[in-house]
């Protein structure tokens, strides 16, 4: 007969949240790896697969009844801004095990592409408080931005071919409808500033999913956000942002480092967070809730 002794205090809910999904990857070997690390500790282990259809809801019912520790995410940055959406305000820590198509958010906190070393991470005790954005309601965890990549976004989620190459197919045809530079006004305490751009991006964290650093100063955890204003379509920059040193030239990039600012545009612009589109929009406001989000580190 197995018995199983539990010290006081030593009982730990995990709740693992899986896109099955995302990134077009199969996730059953890596349930099963975790399930076992997790009962070889005498953890609970509880499994939720979401749907597509009002997963911030389900997600937030079975907090409610698991009641977890930790929450284990599985899944690209859509599934994490689900389940940060229906964690807000409960200090719950959560791990991610990078699943999309995009995994900005991970790439950014350094999360390694090794399952095992992430099955560490996840079940370990080093965390980072991550900055939440919110951006007219929505939450943001890395990089938000209006103009033309998000342009590019909404082109590549009605295209037919997925991946990087779908993405690069949609550069050409974007690049030819675009109706870029566009005219921001960003007001900042009180203060308005015109700016005219190719883009502009708010910035949590440093990188975008694809490993372009379009933010190097950014830090994800200083209670601030950046407000980046592309000016032109300047290939050599823009290609330099792949590069781990990158220095813009401000000819080329304006940042404006800030913890709370609302954007205005003469005419609606696409506009995207975190990888996904959202829509045309004039009007954006933001926020910070520093800190606030409790993430597992290397
Ligand atoms: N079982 C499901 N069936 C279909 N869609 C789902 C399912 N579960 C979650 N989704 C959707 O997956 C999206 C989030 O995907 P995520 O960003 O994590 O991965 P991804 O592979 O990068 O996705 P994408 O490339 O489509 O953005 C959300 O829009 C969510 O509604």
């Amino acid at each position: 007969m197995n018995i199983i002794l539990y010290k006081m205090g030593d009982f730990r809910n995990i709740l693992m949240v899986v896109n099955p999904v995302s990134g077009g990857e199969e996730k059953d070997n890596l349930i099963t790896e975790v399930r076992k690390e997790v009962e070889n500790k005498n953890w609970k282990f509880h499994l939720y697969k979401t749907d597509g259809n009002n997963d911030i809801q389900k997600i937030k019912q079975e907090v409610d009844k698991v009641e977890p520790e930790r929450m284990l995410v599985v899944g690209g940055d859509g599934t994490i801004n689900m389940v940060a959406e229906a964690l807000l305000h409960k200090e719950l820590p959560i791990a991610i095990f990078p699943a999309g198509s995009a995994n900005g958010l991970a790439l950014n906190l350094g999360i390694p592409k090794d399952r095992k070393e992430q099955i560490k991470i996840a079940l370990g005790d080093k965390f980072t408080n991550l900055d939440v954005l919110q951006i007219n309601n929505q939450l943001c965890l890395h990089l938000s931005d209006i103009g033309l990549n998000a342009e590019l976004i909404e082109n590549y989620e009605t295209a037919a071919i997925r991946g990087k190459f779908g993405y690069l197919m949609q550069t050409i045809p974007t690049l030819i409808k675009s109706k870029y530079p566009y005219e921001y006004e960003v007001e900042i305490d009180g203060k308005i500033q015109n700016h005219k751009g190719i883009m502009l991006a708010i910035a949590n964290c440093k990188k975008y999913g694809t490993g372009a650093k379009i933010n190097p100063e950014g830090e994800h955890d200083d209670g601030k956000f950046e407000i980046l204003i592309f000016k032109n379509l300047d290939i050599p920059e823009i290609l330099g942002t792949l590069r781990e040193e990158v220095k813009f030239d401000s000819d080329f990039a304006e940042t404006i480092s800030t913890s709370a600012a609302k954007i205005s545009c003469k005419k609606p612009i696409a506009f995207q967070i975190d990888g996904e589109f959202i829509e045309n929009t004039q009007n954006i406001e933001v926020k910070i809730a520093a800190k606030s989000l409790k993430i597992a580190v290397k």
